[in-house]
């Protein structure tokens, strides 16, 4: 048997639940093969496919490595982890979960201090002051350095933080900090505030792959299969449904309807007894279903779809232009 495709799934922690049912969303059904605490699994009717449940940040580490061929992890992780990460790794998109902030925080006490700029000064006279440089805490070493450079603040040394970094200023071991946020409670618990220019990356989950893996030709079948249920899932959760008959249907509606709506017709213009089927953007369903009705139509129906499978696969397309480069 050939080597197997690898996907990393995270095993724990906040992205876990989220990429199993995004796996499952799109049909594809993850099973552990030996009961919950194996780390290893499969996906039932695509072949020679190994799970590895790792931690969100081993998966972003592997996919740096080519280790595992696509992973789902945060973008903070990719960006953070993985020196010059446009070349080594794609992110094919963002799954829609996982949204947290890197943020810079200071103390509420500091309140001359709002921005970046405001945070220079403070730098260039707090060395006088303290005979140190001013401390910020973090695990995102390198993300901090990029954004205090683009930012022209010099005057610090980092303090690398594992964890309970939001309570460095309080510890007397850090002035500030640079973390991740989603709610900004632990950061309003700890007494400190993000700075007005200070996010410095809006992360997500993102299905990512990696330029380094083994892309022998049967790789490339299997991360066809995955993304085209992938893709599929995708187009069918921006649309719903629409069907509807009356005989005053015609082309320069249907170019109407796509005008406003944005609607499409995956089958054609209407048949000859004015038969339509539409998708539509779910937030554009009420007024589209009035529209069709000031024009004629008796009954207007909507559903849900669970796929739309397309010939064009544009996720694959993307993986496919990147592994060229
Ligand atoms: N409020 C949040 N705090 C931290 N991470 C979040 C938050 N919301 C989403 N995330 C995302 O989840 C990722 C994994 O964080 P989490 O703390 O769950 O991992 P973990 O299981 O502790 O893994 P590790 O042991 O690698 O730290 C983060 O890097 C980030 O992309
Ligand atoms: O803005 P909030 O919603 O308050 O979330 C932010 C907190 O969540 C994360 O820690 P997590 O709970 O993942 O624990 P960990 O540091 O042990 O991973 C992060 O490191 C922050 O401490
Ligand atoms: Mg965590």
């Amino acid at each position: 048997m050939s080597t197997p495709f690898v996907v990393a799934v995270p095993s724990k922690g906040r992205l876990q639940e989220n990429a199993e049912s995004f796996f499952a969303r799109a049909g594809l059904t993850l099973s552990k093969a030996g009961g919950a605490r194996d780390y290893r699994g499969t996906i039932a009717g695509v072949d020679n496919v190994e799970i590895a449940y790792l931690s969100a940040s081993e998966i972003a580490a592997n996919l740096a490595r080519g280790a595992v061929h696509l992973g789902v992890t945060g973008e903070d992780l990719v960006r953070e982890s993985i020196p010059d990460p446009d070349k080594r790794v794609l992110m094919i998109e963002g799954l829609g979960f996982g949204f947290a902030n890197v943020v810079v925080a200071v103390p509420q006490a500091w309140i001359d201090v709002r921005t970046m700029a405001d945070l220079d000064d403070v730098a260039s006279g707090f060395r006088e002051q303290h005979n140190h440089r001013m401390r910020v805490a973090t695990k995102y070493i390198n993300l901090t350095r990029g954004f205090f450079a683009k930012h022209g603040v010099g005057d610090y040394r980092i303090v690398e933080s594992a964890g309970a970094t939001e309570g460095a200023p309080a510890a007397g071991t850090a002035e500030l900090i640079v973390d991740i946020t989603t709610t900004g409670a632990t950061l309003a618990a700890n007494g400190l505030k993000v700075l007005d220019d200070g996010v410095m990356l809006r992360s997500q989950a993102n299905l990512v792959a990696s330029k380094d893996a083994d892309w022998s030709t049967g790789a490339r079948e299997t991360a066809r299969v995955i993304l085209d249920h992938i893709a599929a899932r995708a187009r069918a959760a921006k649309y719903r449904e629409v069907r509807t008959r009356f005989a005053g249907c015609n082309d320069a509606l249907l170019s109407e309807a796509h005008q406003r709506f944005g609607v499409v017709a995956p089958f054609g213009g209407p048949t000859s007894s004015g038969m339509l089927t539409l998708h539509c953007p779910p937030d554009k369903l009420y007024a589209l279903g009035s529209f069709l009705r000031e024009h004629g139509a008796e009954t207007v129906s909507v559903v849900s779809l669970d796929y739309v499978f397309d010939r064009e696969n544009p996720l694959f397309a993307k993986l496919e232009a990147f592994l060229r480069q």
